[in-house]
């Protein structure tokens, strides 16, 4: 047997097509555009590389879009008065600050910074208690893609076994959360593994769902999963880089043994990352819409 394919990337396109069309609409009939700024601190390659894929899908989407680089050794001082700036700047409606941030900065303190309006990594306490009392008004941009993911596939999650691999504040525990809420995409039964966890096996080949956010290179075996189980793969995993210089990707998944399993799996890269900055222009256009008080 060979799994399905779940195709984010192009799920993405799909999606930008329609938010495209929504931000074109929003120019001719208010003439305001979705504006975003994403704050980089440092010289990371791999923050950078992120960040020029946000600003190109920014560009591609017609919004109004500010890369804003700042030298690692920028002051926490400094960093969150250019947070206040852009938080009184009327012609941004998304902040982002690319993470990790360097370690004399606290991310926490710059992360609450962010006017929750503005937020749209939903990352503020106030956005993630909104989530928790399932009242969000910006989902999570990674498990928001995750859940898009598993609707647009037809993968049926009401009553069904979701056990989630990882507990970060980014994905394992928003995704959990958002896995068991009552509404579409959602209504399962979850389980949240973790490194601590006394038979992780036990519980992923219990797994209809299957989503594994645990940071670890090929973490999941194919004889940890279920036959017939859908299976999301969080994971990316730089391994190495080619010839010419473009990073090698792996997922937490050990995807050729997974996909003999399955009956639909994520591949890495091409699944959950693209969907990730897809969220992230969604939950802008939806600021934007906010912002200017303009209703659907
Ligand atoms: N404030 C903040 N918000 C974030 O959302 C955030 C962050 N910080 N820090 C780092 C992580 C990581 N992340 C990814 C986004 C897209 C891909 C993605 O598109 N990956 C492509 C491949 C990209 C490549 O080839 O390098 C894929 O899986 O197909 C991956 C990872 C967002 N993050």
């Amino acid at each position: 047997m060979s799994a399905k394919l779940i195709k984010g990337a192009e799920v993405a396109k799909q999606i930008r097509e329609e938010l495209a069309a929504e931000v074109k609409s929003i120019k001719e009939k208010y003439g305001v555009e979705p504006g975003l700024v994403t704050i980089l601190v440092g010289e990371n390659p791999a923050s950078q590389s992120y960040v020029r894929a946000k600003q190109k899908a920014a560009h591609e989407l017609g919004f109004y879009s500010v890369q804003d680089n700042q030298p690692a050794d920028i002051s926490e001082d400094n960093l969150l008065a250019l947070i206040d700036k852009y938080n009184k700047d009327p012609k941004i409606d998304g902040i982002l600050v690319q993470l990790p941030l360097p370690k004399h900065i606290n991310e926490n303190k710059v992360l609450y910074a962010i006017d929750p309006g503005k937020d749209v990594d939903a990352f503020h306490p106030f956005n993630v208690g909104k989530l928790m009392i399932g009242q969000p008004d910006y989902l999570p941009c990674t498990p928001a893609g995750i859940q898009e993911l598993l609707i647009r596939s037809g993968t049926e999650t009401s009553g069904a076994e979701v056990v989630v691999v990882g507990r970060s504040n980014i994905v394992g525990k928003p995704i959990a959360v958002m896995m068991m809420q009552k509404g579409k995409g959602a209504n399962a039964t979850v389980t949240v593994c973790h490194t601590r966890t006394k038979d992780v096996q036990f519980h992923t080949k219990r797994a209809d769902i299957l989503i594994v956010a645990a940071g670890v290179t090929e973490y999941v075996k194919g004889d940890w999963i279920k036959p017939g189980a859908v299976v999301i793969d969080v994971g990316v995993n730089e391994v190495g880089q080619t010839a010419d210089g473009k990073r090698i990707l792996k997922g937490d998944v050990a995807f050729d043994e997974a996909k003999e399993v399955a009956s639909a799996i994520t591949p890495v890269p091409g699944g959950v990352g693209p969907m990730t900055i897809t969220m992230l222009m969604k939950n802008t256009v939806r600021a934007c819409k906010v912002h200017h008080k303009i209703k659907d």
